[in-house]
């Protein structure tokens, strides 16, 4: 039998974490939920807690890359499920059709794509699908994966090379009525638009960098 996990990355999502993980808790398909707290100042880790959540607690902000490398070099399921902690309208559906492809050997990783979620961030993805932080994966096809832990924003660019040059079978699943909380809504607008820049920033910079092995 396959074990799952999943791995939520987070930085001061004290707001949002209770919605995803009480979906996780209700989950047939989830063995165990690990939220890796990633110099959150918030109570981030407190909430995570008392869902039931194991929580890693990282000291310094490490970025996202760096959170998730955290999650998976502590974890000894099979399959992992990635998840943003600040997602709007998940359901248990939405993580079965995630996981099934994965635990019945259909593909080595699913990309979820929000779909009448809200109109700016099913733009988002579908201007740029390979950006989604949701994401199921056999543990198995990230065992040689480099430098994700230093890539912050950069590590879905990493993943996407990752599944490039090793074959990796995807398969793209529609994460409907899905949505997430946009940067401009979490800091306001120009902290926020700020914020996206940065993201945009390491995104491109992570593009731009030859793999290191
Ligand atoms: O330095 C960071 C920035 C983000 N995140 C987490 O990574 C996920 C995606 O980040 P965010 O929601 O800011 O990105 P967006 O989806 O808005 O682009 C969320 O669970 C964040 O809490 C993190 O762990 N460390
Ligand atoms: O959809 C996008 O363009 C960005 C932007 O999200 P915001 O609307 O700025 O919160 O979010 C995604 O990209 C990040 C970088 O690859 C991922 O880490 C996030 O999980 C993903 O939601």
């Amino acid at each position: 039998m396959n074990e799952t996990v999943a791995i939520i990355p987070a930085y001061n999502e004290e707001s949002t974490i209770g919605n995803v993980l009480s979906v996780l808790n209700n989950s047939r398909v989830i063995d165990q939920t690990v939220v890796v707290s990633d110099g959150s100042t918030d109570n981030t880790v407190q909430v995570s807690r008392e869902f039931g959540a194991n929580v890693i607690e990282l000291e310094e902000n490490v970025g996202k890359g760096g959170a998730m490398k955290a999650g998976l070099d502590n974890i000894t399921a099979d399959i992992i499920l990635f998840l943003d902690a600040d997602l709007i309208g998940l359901t248990s559906i939405h993580i079965e059709a995630l996981l099934l492809p994965v635990i019945n050997n259909e593909a080595d990783m699913t990309v979820g794509i929000f779909e009448k979620g809200r109109i700016a961030t099913d733009f988002a993805q579908k201007v740029a699908p390979y950006l989604s932080g949701q994401r199921a994966v056999a543990k198995k096809v990230l065992t040689d994966i480099s430098d994700i832990n230093m890539s912050r924003f950069g590590v879905e660019v990493a993943l996407n090379r990752h599944i490039e040059e090793n074959n990796i079978r995807v398969k793209e699943v529609i994460l409907q009525d899905v949505s997430h909380v946009m940067k401009e809504e979490k800091f306001g607008v120009l902290r926020g638009f700020a914020a996206r820049m940065k993201m945009y920033w390491e995104i491109v910079k992570y593009f731009a960098k030859k793999e290191v092995k």
